[in-house]
């Protein structure tokens, strides 16, 4: 008998408003989305000790993008292929382990998924086939589960769900299939639907008159990563993704609400305010990482604002009001985009440079590259150093052109770009000499007051393609670059303070969370879709250089902790 040993504690709303330090119950351990920890065992005086406690492969490769979920001691870690591990967090001993026996026939295109949802009783995952499974958390028994698409139609699910008031809310991806996107809420103790929002207006419907014709039923709109939630005034906050086919001139007009973060109510549904980051978009810049509810302080007073690093190059602060309206404050270039050539000051709608808009039988050159200045990965913002921590990818450029298309076919690619042309597309900015290192990759530093950039951390030949964390111990983490390592940097000033080589590449949300007294590290590695599909492009731009470069695929968790005595008996 161990007396130390985990129970489940169920996960109240309360807790899920206010987690415990030494849990991390979502993915960005908070519902603002900041990624921020308020553990400083581990700070940036002694992570020079900080050790490997235990590692356990996942038996599967490719994107490994989810946090590890930490409850009580209690670790759930999702895979691709919608695998679920169960584990003890202090020892890697596997508890249970789900496998989602996945239709044989069902073409993946990214292989993914970005973490589990705690409620009650139950842990929660979006699945590639359009469904959601709910398992019993101590046991791994499936206790519902609801399909909410077809995934022979062009769904599927990547995303974390969001648990709040008692539903599981997901959305689909399916933007390069010709979808209309949705966001559904599920009851959290049935499956059953509470309510769905499309993301593409219809007919009739607000923002419905931004699509002609028939446009809006092929619109695309994806949503495929997990919303943040402000529980005062009951609000959900998404990031949504590209309209589709991606060709602007397939679909004229706006196209509401793509590209946008949406405020939406969350016990019905219904939309509350909205901003679009960029109208009629044209780059696959899915703008799904959900905005950061974060109060900035300008000039005395507390800001309340919505915070996003877009795929399109931007910096944007909005305001959030308690309506649930969203105000625009500022847009700024955190990359270099020669896409806008200027921004509304009141309204911040840029105006585009015709010549960086590709379309049907038009070929265009334009920075940042499809894969944006920031695609997916989750910015981080601590309130200790009030900085926001962008994972950044500058000096990239794409090129592509649209081709007619045919109709859709359910469940085919229908993008009106050759997928070959997609993987191909990366170029270096005009005028960068490819024949020497590259700074391409950046973990920056913002502070949301002055809008002024504090610092940058430059990485060479080497994306920055993973989330951040950051925590009381005046430290960032986080891996990203396509030299397999997992870092940790001085979150005032940007200094390496610790780094360690892993078995594959690190695209993983790191989490940390504390057992018995000791505070751990935890992230997954594990290389693959877009960020691989990206380097391969970097290897062709940067040959010979990275010829030699090999980035394994194999998924594994990691876990940390300080060298010492309490380690010793923790990892025992
Ligand atoms: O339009 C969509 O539905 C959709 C879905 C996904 C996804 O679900 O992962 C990605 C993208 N688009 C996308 O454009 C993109 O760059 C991307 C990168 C990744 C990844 O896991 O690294 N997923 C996706
Ligand atoms: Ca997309």
């Amino acid at each position: 008998y161990d007396a130390t040993a985990p129970s489940y504690a169920t996960v109240s709303q309360d807790r899920l408003d206010k987690p415990e330090p030494q849990n991390w119950l979502m993915p960005r351990g908070t519902y603002n989305g900041w990624g921020y920890s308020p553990l400083d065992q581990i700070n940036a005086k002694n992570v020079k000790r900080l050790i490997p406690v235990w590692s356990l492969s996942t038996g599967v490769t490719d994107a490994h993008q989810a946090a590890p979920i930490v409850n009580n001691g209690i670790m759930f870690v999702s895979t691709p292929q919608n695998r679920i591990i169960a584990v003890d967090a202090r020892t890697g001993d596997t508890i249970w382990r789900y496998e989602r026996h996945l239709p044989p026939d069902m073409q993946q295109l990214h292989p993914t998924n970005r973490g589990v949802a705690l409620y009650g009783d139950k842990v929660y995952m979006a699945t590639m086939d359009a469904c959601v499974v709910a398992l019993t958390a101590t046991t791994g028994k499936v206790a519902w589960q609801h399909c909410v698409a077809k995934w022979r139609d062009g769904y599927y699910m990547t995303l974390a769900p969001l648990a709040a008031d008692g539903k599981i809310l997901v959305g689909v991806s399916g933007g390069e299939l010709g979808i209309r996107g949705f966001i559904d809420a599920l009851d959290a103790e049935t499956g059953k639907e509470d309510w769905k929002f499309y993301t593409v207006a219809g007919p009739g419907e607000p923002g419905g008159d931004t699509w002609k014709g028939d446009s809006w039923k092929t619109g695309g709109v994806p949503i495929w990563m997990q919303g943040n939630y402000d529980p005062a005034t009951r609000t959900v906050y998404f990031g949504t993704g590209n309209g589709g086919p991606w060709m602007p001139d397939t679909r004229p007009g706006d196209n509401l609400f793509a590209t946008s973060a949406i405020a939406l109510d969350v016990e019905t549904g219904k939309l509350k305010g909205y901003h679009q980051y960029h109208w009629n978009d044209a780059w696959d810049w899915d703008e799904v990482s959900a905005p950061l509810l974060i109060d900035v302080n300008r000039n005395g007073r507390a800001v309340h604002e919505l915070v996003h690093a877009g795929r399109d190059g931007y910096l944007w602060q909005l305001q959030r009001d308690p309506s649930g309206k969203i105000g625009f404050i500022s847009g700024q270039p955190f990359v270099h985009q020669d896409v806008f050539k200027s921004i509304d000051p009141k309204t911040g709608r840029p105006t585009y440079d015709e010549a960086k808009v590709p379309g049907t039988n038009k070929k265009a050159l334009f920075c940042p590259s499809l894969w944006g200045g920031k695609d997916w990965p989750m910015e981080a913002y601590s309130p200790k150093t009030k900085l926001l921590y962008v994972p950044a990818n500058d000096n990239l450029c794409a090129e592509i052109a649209g081709e007619k298309l045919g109709p859709r076919e359910p469940g085919s690619l229908y993008v009106g770009v050759p997928i070959d042309d997609i993987f191909s597309s990366l170029r270096p900015r005009p005028g960068v000499d490819t024949s020497k290192p590259m700074k391409i990759g950046q973990l920056q530093a913002w502070d949301l007051s002055t809008g002024k950039k504090v610092w940058s951390h430059d990485f060479l030949d080497s994306a920055m393609w993973a989330p951040i964390l950051a925590t009381a111990g005046d430290l960032v983490f986080s891996g990203g670059t396509n030299d397999r390592m997992f870092r940790a940097f001085d979150a005032s000033n940007g200094k390496l303070e610790w780094e360690t080589r892993l078995n594959s590449g690190v695209e993983g949300t790191p989490s940390t969370f504390m057992v018995n007294g000791v505070q751990y590290i935890a992230v997954l590695s594990g290389y693959g879709v877009d960020a691989e599909r990206q380097n391969n492009g970097l290897k062709k731009m940067l040959a010979p250089r990275l010829d030699h470069q090999v980035v394994p695929n194999d998924g594994t968790i990691h876990v940390f902790a300080l060298m010492g005595p309490k380690t010793e008996t923790a990892s025992r």
